[in-house]
């Protein structure tokens, strides 16, 4: 089953086009990639996926509704680049903040709050002002916000930007766990050896879905052996 459809999605701001013509399918249940360079258009990509921006053309149709739906809106759960976060408060007060605002019913908050911190390894950061957190703690907590309604669909925007890859490592993992528990997750990255340890990827080039489909069949096709071999053969081939 597809959780996510784009029909001839194009976006211009102003007058540069910055998506071209994109047409896709996400399948529920796996972790989609959509690796591409600075500028080429995961964001704004992404942004029209969670319904944030309307596309100047096409359609984005995600569980079955098209986007922007505020109904649907509450089964996605979205980690922007940017930390939303609060410098002055808590991590268990910035995420009952974030339960408040998804809808989390008062009665269960104080749990998911527990799980959600434990999903990213910060129960022992709990009570501590996010101003004294590391970066990479803040990425963390952001991914807890994003969970904390429990979103059948994850949408993270570069999420390990200034991770070491230990803790990047492990932030995939975390990424495995909640697939098997039935999330479907997109990631956006620039970052090659991330986009092996996905089900499906997405090539994105000026604004244009180069290439789809798993990384192995993306190696096998272009006969490479890495991801940045392959995506160098693709674009060479749309050039
Ligand atoms: N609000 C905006 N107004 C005008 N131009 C924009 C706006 N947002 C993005 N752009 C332009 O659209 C293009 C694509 O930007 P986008 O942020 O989607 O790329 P990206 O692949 O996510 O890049 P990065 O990896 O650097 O975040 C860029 O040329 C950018 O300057």
């Amino acid at each position: 089953m597809e959780i996510v459809e784009l029909r001839h999605v194009s976006h211009s701001f102003d007058r540069q086009r910055v998506l071209q013509d994109i047409s896709l399918t996400i399948s529920a249940g796996g972790i989609f990639v959509l690796l591409g360079p600075s500028g080429s258009g995961k964001t704004t990509l992404v942004k029209t996926i969670v319904g944030t921006l309307t596309p100047t053309e096409g359609a984005v149709v995600v569980l079955k509704t098209r986007m922007p739906s505020l109904q649907t809106m509450g089964s996605i759960g979205y980690m922007a680049q940017a930390d939303a976060l609060y410098h002055e408060l808590t991590a268990k007060e910035n995420l009952a903040f974030f339960a408040a605002i998804y809808g989390v019913p008062k009665k269960q908050t104080a749990l998911r709050i527990d799980q959600v911190l434990e999903d990213v390894g910060l129960q022992d950061s709990k009570h501590k002002i996010v101003r004294e957190y590391s970066g990479g703690m803040k990425r963390r907590l952001s991914l807890a916000a994003a969970l904390i309604h429990q979103p059948k669909l994850l949408i993270l925007d570069e999420p390990t930007v200034g991770i070491d890859p230990l803790l990047r490592n492990k932030i995939w993992g975390r990424f495995a766990d909640l697939k098997r528990g039935g999330t479907t997750i997109i990631v956006t990255t620039h970052v090659m050896d991330e986009a092996e340890r996905c089900d499906t990827l997405g090539l994105l080039r000026d604004g244009k879905i180069i290439a789809h489909g798993s990384p192995a069949a993306l190696k096998q096709e272009t006969g490479t052996d890495s991801i940045e071999q392959a995506f160098l053969t693709y674009g060479r081939e749309k050039a």
